[in-house]
């Protein structure tokens, strides 16, 4: 009864907070220097991104900002953390200076937000069918049209290179991806692996229960393959907990807690881990530089020949799915290793655990500056950012942690919105050299699954090189056939999978209503006729749509949320604009460890921020790698404004301000 108590007048304090949140800067002391680096350089050069050519003039706001009589959809209050009953609380030190593995007690009055291995959240009210889990049909009551359908008539493959973004912009995004959600495929029903299609690959006339209802279409023009096999994902239902309408489970933090290199669980974190000077495990490769080590069964789940092949362990099982992935998992472990070696020898007498957590959590702060300071100007728009306070402060405390805000990462955002990015993935991943020419080009499907292509000879520095050089694919409605027709191919086979069609059919799997709902959520009048789309659609692509859905709320939410104008300064429209800019919000204001709060046990102090404002993707890049020029916004191709300057020359960090007293 005292726990209902609590509840009801946690609730309520939920309902009565602030609408607005005001952020106050403070003045802060200078510091003195000492190298991070070990070489010579030009110290403390301030970098600053070029304002953007495009000015939002008008930026929206997200739906935790808007007017409430603005925003219509957003989920009642007290049913955000409806899943929280499904597990137990964990018990909580409220005193500990770091975060625990799995995220829990995060928040200590609602100490399962953002653990792993509970549920998502929702931002919006679940379509289903059923009120429970049935995937929605259309308004007339018959089927949705054909999601392999849908993906065939809008989303061809156009080569349309994003103008200024590279390769890293995609990578990054990916980082962030597998950081904040993992979903489960459910399992059949003796609880091995959920098979979808005929052993000689044809659709079964009854799909097996638990499986995505995908059949392609007799006159499909893609591929001659015949059947995708998709399960839906596991949801509390699965666990027994019988909530309505059900939650998908997450297998991570929700936080952006760099858990794909640490891990989300005790168990595997303690496994990375050597248990010496804080390090984790590494194997050696080409020229004594460190790779992150292998797993026990590289035949299980890599594709390469061999037990004896590189194949990595890592905080996330999908650092394999292929080379870049494994890099980029890569500079994050070597990140963590260097400065282990950095807090060694500044603080002789700190033990294993004590190296290991200031480590880790230096590294996440700087991940989570590169992701405010850097990235989400370049997906979101700058102007958007700075209107929704997604910025970092120039210099003091931010003081604005929301106990009452949920950073669950939602189901809006993983199973549609931010999949929106597969539209950056280029087909191809190439590999430079230090004076900028391409040595050589891998096709992307010839490589799913190959991460010992990032330890052959110097590869790992020419797919740096390549990230940093090669363009991204463009946000449009264009993806890339290596992923809508050969997604996982293998290698001796002519076809694969199509990510397309299932982020489609994802979405109908998570209950995501229709995009009309979506505009109601972020703020547009909700339409009554397609015409009424053209506000933010192309009318062509209108046409189209109304060529394939019945009613306008019939209209998936990723299908015309990829459709959408882009926004002054964003690569995304209006909705994945809205929906990602307020996911953000919350993995900022509701993670009570992010690295700009002040007043938290686990906070830095004045002069630890300072040197954290310093980071840059561009020295993340240099000092864990062997390159030696860079361009200073590392997420756009190197140009007359952007040129390559030496890996000197980018701004250091100093770690004197971590020497204890
Ligand atoms: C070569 C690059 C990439 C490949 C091959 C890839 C592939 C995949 C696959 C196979 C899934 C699971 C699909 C499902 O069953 O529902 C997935 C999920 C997802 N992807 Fe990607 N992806 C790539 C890049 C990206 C990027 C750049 C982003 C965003 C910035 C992204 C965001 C997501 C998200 C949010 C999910 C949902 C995660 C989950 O449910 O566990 N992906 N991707
Ligand atoms: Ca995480």
């Amino acid at each position: 009864d005292s726990r209902k108590n609590e509840e009801t007048r946690l609730n309520a304090d939920r309902n009565n907070r602030p609408e607005s949140r005001c952020l106050h800067a403070k003045n802060n002391a200078l510091k003195k220097n000492n190298n991070f680096f070990r070489d010579e350089g030009i110290q403390n050069v301030t970098v600053m991104r070029d304002e953007p050519a495009v000015v939002d003039s008008n930026p929206a706001k997200i739906p935790s900002l808007m007017d409430p009589s603005k925003s219509v959809g957003l989920l009642n209050p007290i049913d955000v953390d409806l899943a929280d009953r499904c597990f137990p609380k964990p018990r909580c030190d409220p005193d500990a200076p770091f975060r625990t593995i799995d995220g829990g007690c995060n928040n200590l009055n609602f100490p399962v937000w953002g653990q792993a291995n509970t549920a998502n959240t929702r931002i919006i009210n679940a379509n289903y069918l059923d009120g429970k889990s049935q995937q929605r049909k259309a308004i007339s009551g018959r089927e949705l049209p054909n999601s392999r359908h849908v993906r065939t008539t809008l989303f061809l493959d156009m080569e349309k290179p994003a103008p200024e973004h590279n390769v890293l912009v995609t990578q990054f995004g990916q980082m962030i991806a597998h950081d904040t959600e993992l979903a489960f495929p459910k399992l059949s029903v003796n609880g091995g692996k959920l098979e979808c299609c005929n052993p000689d690959g044809t659709t079964p006339k009854f799909l097996p229960k638990g499986c995505l209802p995908i059949t392609i279409p007799q006159d499909d023009p893609g591929s001659k393959k015949r059947c995708l096999s998709i399960p839906r994902s596991a949801d509390t239902s699965d666990i027994g907990c019988q909530i309505q309408p059900v939650r998908q489970l997450i297998g991570v933090s929700s936080f952006i807690d760099c858990s794909a290199l640490y891990g989300s669980d005790a168990v595997t974190a303690r496994s990375l881990r050597t248990l010496i000077n804080g390090k984790l495990k590494t194997q050696l490769g080409p020229n004594g530089k460190s790779y992150l080590s292998n797993v026990k069964k590289p035949t299980q789940s890599c594709n390469v020949p061999t037990d004896n092949s590189v194949c990595y362990a890592s905080g996330d099982p999908r650092v394999n799915q292929h080379p870049n992935m494994a890099v980029n998992t890569i500079s994050l472990m070597r990140l963590h290793n260097i400065l282990c070696d950095e807090f060694k020898r500044l603080n002789p007498k700190w033990n294993d655990e004590k190296i290991y957590q200031e480590a880790r959590r230096l590294v996440i702060a700087m991940y989570q500056h590169v992701t405010y300071n850097e990235f989400l100007p370049v997906i979101l728009g700058r102007d958007y950012c700075r209107a929704n306070n997604l910025l970092p402060l120039s210099n003091g405390f931010d003081d604005n942690y929301d106990a009452f805000l949920n950073p669950t990462t939602f189901t809006s955002f993983t199973a549609a919105a931010y999949r929106g990015l597969h539209s950056y993935i280029q087909g191809s991943m190439d590999l430079v050299s230090e004076s900028r020419q391409t040595t050589s080009t891998l096709r992307l499907s010839d490589i799913f699954l190959r991460p010992d292509i990032a330890q052959n000879k110097d590869n790992y520095d020419s797919l740096i090189r390549g990230m940093l050089t090669q363009h991204s694919q463009g946000q449009d409605q264009f993806f890339t056939k290596e992923i809508t027709e050969f997604l996982f191919r293998s290698p001796n086979k002519t076809d694969g999978s199509d990510l397309i069609t299932l982020d489609m059919e994802r979405g109908r799997d998570f209950g995501e209503p229709p995009y009309n709902k979506f505009r109601q959520l972020c703020g547009l009048r909700a339409a009554r006729t397609f015409g009424d789309f053209t506000d933010q659609i192309s009318k062509k692509n209108v046409d189209a749509l109304a060529s394939i859905y019945e009613h306008v709320d019939d209209v998936d939410y990723y299908a015309a949320g990829i459709l959408e104008k882009q926004k002054p300064g964003s690569i995304f429209g209006h909705t994945f604009q809205c929906v990602i800019g307020e996911m953000f919000f919350r993995w900022k204001f509701g993670d009570r460890f992010y690295y700009e709060f002040g007043k938290q046990p686990g906070s830095f102090s004045l002069d630890q921020l300072k040197e954290i404002r310093k980071t840059t993707l561009a020295f993340i890049m240099c000092v864990t790698s062997d390159i030696r020029l860079i361009q200073r916004n590392a997420f756009d191709v190197p140009s007359g404004r952007n040129p390559l300057v030496s890996c000197n020359s980018i701004t250091k960090l100093n770690l004197a301000p971590w020497i204890d007293s």
